[in-house]
């Protein structure tokens, strides 16, 4: 089996985005990401640590905007609007999960589409399905680009998504199209689900269930790619396959950790970078 090491590809990405970075320093631009976050949910506190600490080591300006689990709507919006209006912020990302008195979607639509560095917004999700150049998600343009790096074919492929939601399963089912697999999108309602996973050539596992898929639900030689985060009691992290299972069985696999996860905060500079080198552009 053939390891995709998210970890390893990110490291050599993240040092080809400090170069960027310092061109741009050179030409009187610094990127700056905000992140916002409402509430103490534990999850969400790692990966913005992990983010804020991406961001530094690439020279990326990065504000945390923390903000009280009370927050009403009305306070968030008025902190969007006034992000969107400030020439230096390049990208605005909004850390979901919201506390349930937000509604996530009105929140996610009063982001301005060229700052929206998730790929949340109506218009970048549009743009997306139509294939037509825009701001993608971070979390399946990780994998794309970890596919990509070892050389993984996927035009004609049977690719299984398992997951609808909007953050993975929905955007990434957009890519695969166009990158011409043949697309199916599992979810909670599919019948026989672990015969139609034992299908996929290259199978995209989104659950949250820790080691959920086996051998018996993977064809021989597939590729799979494990976006599950599962913290176990004894403080350990795994995906929803059983990746020491799976091991002599397919022909390539993420690990959890260091698959997905560190190729999803690396998108997020890379397209906070993005925006900045437009700025750049227009002076
Ligand atoms: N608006 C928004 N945008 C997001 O992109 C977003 C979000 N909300 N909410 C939650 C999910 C999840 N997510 C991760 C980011 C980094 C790791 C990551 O760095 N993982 C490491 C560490 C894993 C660990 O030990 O917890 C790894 O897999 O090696 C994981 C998951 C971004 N998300």
């Amino acid at each position: 089996m053939e390891l995709l090491d998210g970890r390893s590809l990110a490291n050599e990405l993240t040092q080809a985005q400090q170069m960027a970075v310092t061109q741009l320093k050179q030409q009187g631009i610094i990127p700056k990401l905000v992140v916002i976050m409402v509430g103490t949910d534990p999850a969400s506190t790692i990966y913005t640590k992990n983010k804020q600490k991406r961001a530094a080591k690439i020279g990326i300006a990065s504000e945390l905007k923390q903000l009280p689990d009370e927050t009403t709507a009305t306070d968030l919006l008025a902190l969007i609007h006034q992000l969107n209006e400030d020439a230096t912020v390049d990208g605005i990302l909004v850390q979901l999960p919201l506390p349930k008195q937000i509604n996530e979607d009105q929140i996610i639509q009063a982001i301005d589409p060229q700052k929206d560095v998730d790929g949340f917004s109506p218009v970048n999700i549009g743009k997306l399905w139509l294939n037509e150049p825009g701001l993608v998600a971070c979390t399946p343009n990780g994998i794309m680009q970890l596919l990509a790096a070892y050389n993984i074919d996927i035009a004609g492929k049977n690719v299984v998504i398992v997951g609808r939601s909007n953050i993975v399963g929905r955007p990434l089912a957009a890519l695969m199209l166009n990158a011409n697999a043949t697309v199916t999108i599992a979810h909670s309602h599919t019948v026989a689900l672990k015969a139609l996973t034992k299908t996929a050539d290259i199978l995209i596992v989104a659950i949250g269930r820790a080691r959920f898929f086996g051998v018996d639900d993977v064809k021989k030689g597939a590729v799979v790619v494990d976006v599950g985060i599962n913290r176990l009691e004894d403080g350990s992290v795994t995906g929803d396959v059983d990746f020491e299972a799976l091991k002599t069985h397919v022909s390539a696999m993420t690990p959890v950790p260091r698959g997905v996860g560190p190729m999803t905060i690396t998108m997020l500079m890379a397209q906070t970078i993005e925006i900045a080198k437009g700025r750049a552009k227009r002076g």
